[in-house]
Order: structure tokens, then sequence, then C-alpha cells
């Protein structure tokens, strides 16, 4: 388990375009080995980088397989949806197929869209194992969240789900479906970007504090894979170690 690498920049907009910068090298290292390319996306600020910044990368979009690290059970005409948000801000702007992208099944209950999800990545990732994505991209709440996993919560613990419902999110709405560690600590590459002074004490928490009950954003450490942390100057304000200043 390797320890995180920090990056900071001095702009946000200098870490969404070093973090699609990334996940393009990520994306066409695979491509090149395996012929497939397996990413989960999240909402917030990520989905806003990504989606500006993906278009300008040079990439073969046929062979990305694109999931949601979590996703909130509301229908796609909701502004909430973050599938339908990549939707109208990503895939007209790429060559990705709608079939190569995995929303959740917002006509199900929330279990059974789990189930589903579940399914969607089985058909993937086929050899029956749990399924190792090339890349993670992450984003950090205020309370040290990432997925739909929140501090203190039983689905921290989970462990023979790969994607799980949670119908009591203290983040609105309170419905979602989420990747669980296993998956997430199963990945290749586990990207986090954050940005903003009013991450900053959360952050300093998350890299530097020592807990035996860590937050959600602190137990990402992929058993055989990175994790890299993307902030500005605000959000690695807090950080006390000299080594993470830009
Ligand atoms: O599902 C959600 O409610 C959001 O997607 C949320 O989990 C978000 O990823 C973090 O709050 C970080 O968001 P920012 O990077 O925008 O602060």
């Amino acid at each position: 388990m390797a320890a995180p690498v920090i990056r900071v920049f001095s702009s946000e907009s200098q870490v969404a375009e070093n973090l699609c910068e990334l996940v393009a090298t990520k994306a066409n290292a695979a491509i090149k080995d395996r012929g497939i390319f397996t990413i989960a996306v999240s909402g917030g600020s990520a989905a806003k980088f990504l989606c500006d910044g993906l278009p300008q990368v040079a990439t073969d979009w046929s062979k990305w397989r694109v999931f949601f690290c979590d996703e909130r059970h509301v229908p796609f005409s909701d502004p909430e949806c973050t599938y339908s948000f990549y939707k109208t801000n990503l895939l007209p702007k790429v060559a990705l197929s709608t079939d190569h992208i995995f929303p959740l099944n917002p006509e199900l209950t929330v279990e059974q869209a789990a189930d589903d999800y579940e399914q969607k990545l089985h058909r993937v990732f086929t050899d029956g194992g749990l399924p190792r994505f090339d890349v993670l991209v992450l984003g950090m709440g205020p309370d040290g969240h990432t997925c739909s996993l929140f501090p203190g919560h039983p689905l921290l613990q989970e462990s023979k789900r790969i994607a799980a419902p949670i119908s009591d999110s203290p983040k609105p709405p309170p419905q979602r479906v989420t990747l669980t560690f296993p998956v997430i600590n199963n990945a290749s590459c586990a990207i986090f970007a954050s940005c903003g002074a009013g991450k900053a004490d959360i952050v300093q928490q998350v890299l530097e504090g020592q807990s035996d009950d860590p937050l959600p954003a602190a137990r990402v450490r992929p058993t055989d894979g990175e994790v890299i942390w993307i902030l500005d100057q605000g959000a690695a304000s807090k950080l006390k170690q000299a080594s993470y200043k830009l």
C-alpha cells in the first residue's frame, strides 16, 4: 500500500488541467496494455473539471468504460443526477458511446438499482473477481466523505457487496448507490481533486491525522495501487509537511 502522492497547484484551473492530463495518461496506458480503460467518476467539482478538460485530450474513446463512484437515486431529469451532468456536458463533445457509460437505473427501487448496478459492473469486469478499476476520480466533502460513504456509517464496513444502496445519506438526496471499499481499494489508481480554503482543515485531517476510526476519504488506500491527491493552494494550506507546499 503506497503512501498518498500529493500534488499542489496554484489555481483551480491548473488542478483541473492536471487531473485531466493524468486521467488521459492512465487511459492511454491501459488501452495500450489491455485494449480497454475502466474509470469511475464522481459528481461535485470533479465532474466539472472532467467535462471541461477531457474533450481536449487525445484518446480512443471507444475503449473507455465509464461508471460512477456513486450516484444519487433521482430521475435523469433531476438536476442532482450526476449521470445527466456528464450526458449534457461531456457526451456531446467526445466520441464516447452511451453504450459505454453506465448510469444507475432510477426506475428501480434503490435496493434493486444497486443490484442492477452490480450486474452492470460484472458485465464489464468479466473475470468474476472484484472489479479492478484503472482509475477512480473521487471528490471529498467537508465532512471527509467520499463516494456515498459517510463518517460513522455502517457502509464503511461493507465487505461483500461491490455496489451498495444507501437510504439515509446525511447529505441529500438520502437515497444513493455507491461503490464499496473492497472495490475502491482494489483500484489501480484513485485520484482526489479538491480545491478551496474551505477544504483545508479536512484535507489536513485526512492526509496527516492519526485515528483509529479514519474518515472515509482517509480509508482510500488501494492495496495494489496508488492514491493521488491533486489540490490547489487553498486546500493544501493547512498541511504541515513542507514537502507538500508549492
Ligand atoms: O454526491 C454528492 O453529493 C457529491 O458528489 C459529493 O459527494 C461531492 O463529490 C463532494 O461533496 C465533493 O464535492 P466538491 O469537490 O464539489 O467539494
